[in-house]
């Protein structure tokens, strides 16, 4: 099957009331455990793709695998940019064949963040293509951006309505307590401004930094609008765990394979539980 727009899988998801996750991908194994996944829980999933990837692997490469294990899923695969940083980045995905992108203004003032997010959909609406935008800053080693606790700041909901009306995006990612990476301690997610931009805000939000918020607080974050849920973190730690685990049973073993197909199973297995606590398993329109 061909790749999908995010606004359609997330429309499904609002009418719903779940969350679609997108799951950062780098590798071959990471794209074929997150298709991998979805086929297993017959779940709509989002692949999605880092500064860090993009550096990695190549925008082609992604693209090209992301196609690979979309042709014979039996799901709907979209392909997204994570964060992107500029309007060429952008370009440079939806011609490769992006699906969905992000634009990460949300490091300018507000009037440069709208006119650039604007400049994005102008370009990606005309291809079929959604874009995500996000307001507010969110915590944690975000890419190359450091954004310590002081910095980070909370999306405000009458900016956020404000934001929307102006630049016609299709989601919206929004600060409410999460950061990228590990927590220290518990996140302490601020439920009633995610209520109150709810109330300003029409489209779908998207929860990014979710690895490591418990299950009871995702669940809370899609009763109040969350369509999207970004992991990578846990994915990592599964998928390096089970490479550690390997390597010291067998600390001679030099075939890849043996050492990569084990994480790839594992990163599987961390994948479907996501997707059961967000709700979207079983719900692939096919
Ligand atoms: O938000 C993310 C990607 O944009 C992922 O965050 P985590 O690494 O905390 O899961
Ligand atoms: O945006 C959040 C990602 O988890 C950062 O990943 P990266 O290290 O691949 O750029
Ligand atoms: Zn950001
Ligand atoms: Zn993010």
């Amino acid at each position: 099957m061909p790749l999908v727009p995010v606004s359609v899988l997330l429309k499904d998801a609002a009418a719903e009331g779940y969350a679609v996750g997108a799951f950062n991908c780098n590798n071959m194994e990471i794209v074929q455990a997150i298709v991998t996944a979805a086929e297993a829980e017959k779940a709509p999933v989002i692949l999605q793709a880092s500064q860090g990837a993009i550096k990695y692997a190549g925008v082609d490469y992604i693209a090209a695998m992301v196609r690979a294990a979309a042709r014979r899923a039996r799901v709907p695969v979209a392909l997204h940019l994570d964060h992107g940083t500029s309007f060429d980045q952008v370009v440079c995905c939806l011609v490769a064949g992006f699906t969905s992108v992000m634009i990460d203004g949300s490091h300018l003032t507000l009037e440069q963040n709208i006119a650039l997010t604007r400049q994005v959909v102008s370009v990606a609406r005309p291809v079929g293509a959604s874009v995500e935008a996000e307001l507010g800053r969110i915590g944690g080693v975000e890419d190359d951006i450091a954004v310590d606790e002081r910095e980070a700041f909370f999306t405000d909901p009458g900016e956020a309505r404000y934001f929307v009306e102006q630049t016609g995006v299709d989601s919206l990612a929004v600060a409410i307590g999460t950061a990228h990476g590990r927590y220290k301690g518990r996140p302490q997610l601020d439920f009633a401004r995610l209520a109150r931009i709810r109330e300003q805000v029409s489209v779908p939000l998207v929860l990014h930094g979710a690895s490591g918020v418990p299950d009871d607080d995702l669940k809370e974050a899609i009763r109040l609008g969350v369509r999207k849920i970004n992991i990578d973190t846990n994915i990592r730690e599964s998928f390096v765990e089970a490479i550690r685990r390997r390597l010291a049973e067998d600390p001679r073993e030099i075939d890849p394979r043996k050492i990569l197909g084990p994480a790839r199973d594992a990163a599987v297995e961390t994948i479907r539980e996501k997707m059961r606590v967000f709700g979207c398993s079983g719900k692939a329109k096919w």
